[in-house]
């Protein structure tokens, strides 16, 4: 049974359709990388998902559980959104055993966990400092172990390099490969082509709130018509291009 499934999964706001009857179906252990334009209808998407907003039509399940069932989601998946809900006063040390909490896990093997996950991301000497104080990075570091800090089935992730120096970026892309090595399924949705390219083994281009390719990137990039390769980024500007003479040029060029 696959992960996470949709079938014509849609979410109108008002006059906007921001995601249009979205067919998904990601396995165990699979890095999907989700990409698509400012306003294509990622994080609706994500917030769908993740049953924080409920579906205009269609139907999703994540672990087999429907989206709509927002309390049997919530041991299944977890979440890093763009902007993490952290509290501000609480140390990270506090913050992340305030969730383990919520979540009823057993205390001993997550403080280890938690132990770990600070320092695989440096963090340990300044998990006692208040979060208010916190540079981006350290906030995105905290956000993101909390939101694997329960082993979740699947885990969503709105652009977790965000912020991180190049020693931590490249830790959270070791700590995707480990995730999905490791059975989880990862959602990546990120503007930097590269991190797709490295940790994604399935791609999908959301446009205009419909999905308008999907595949492994190698094939993705593979030029049918010449054989040639092309870059992650040139199907991404062909893809989802507004200007048909842009359309034209990149299939010339
Ligand atoms: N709460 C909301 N109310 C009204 N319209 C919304 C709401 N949330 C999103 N939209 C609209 O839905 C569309 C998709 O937005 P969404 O935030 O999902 O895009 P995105 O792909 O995540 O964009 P970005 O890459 O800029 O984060 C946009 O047109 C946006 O204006």
């Amino acid at each position: 049974m696959p992960r996470i499934e949709t079938s014509e999964l849609t979410k109108r706001y008002g006059e906007t359709l921001a995601v249009d009857r979205l067919d998904l179906s990601i396995s165990e252990g699979s890095v999907y990388g989700f990409l698509g334009p400012n306003g294509a209808g990622k994080t609706t998407t994500m917030r769908l998902l993740t049953g924080l907003t409920r579906p205009t039509s269609g139907t999703g399940s994540i672990a087999g559980v429907p989206i709509t069932d927002r309390d049997g989601l919530r041991p299944h998946l977890g979440y890093l959104p763009e902007e993490p809900p952290l509290y501000e006063q609480a140390t990270a040390y506090e913050q992340l055993e305030y969730v383990a909490g919520l979540r009823d896990l057993p205390e001993r093997a997550t403080q280890e966990r938690i132990n770990t996950l600070l320092d695989e991301l440096d963090l340990t000497a300044d998990a006692t400092t208040r979060i208010a104080d916190y540079s981006k990075g350290m906030r995105q570091k905290t956000a993101y172990i909390q939101a694997v800090l329960h082993e979740p089935d699947v885990v969503f992730l709105d652009e977790p390099t965000s912020g991180l120096d190049p020693r931590a970026a490249r830790t959270i892309r070791e700590m995707i490969l480990d995730l999905a090595d490791s059975g989880t399924t990862v959602f990546l949705s990120t503007h930097i082509l590269p991190v797709v390219e490295e940790v994604a083994d399935t791609v999908g281009i959301l446009s205009d709130g419909q999905l308008v390719a999907e595949g492994d990137p190698e094939t993705l990039t593979q030029r049918a018509e010449t054989g040639d390769t092309q870059t992650l980024e040139d199907v991404f500007l062909e893809l989802t291009s507004t200007d048909p003479a842009a359309d034209v040029e990149a299939t010339d060029g």
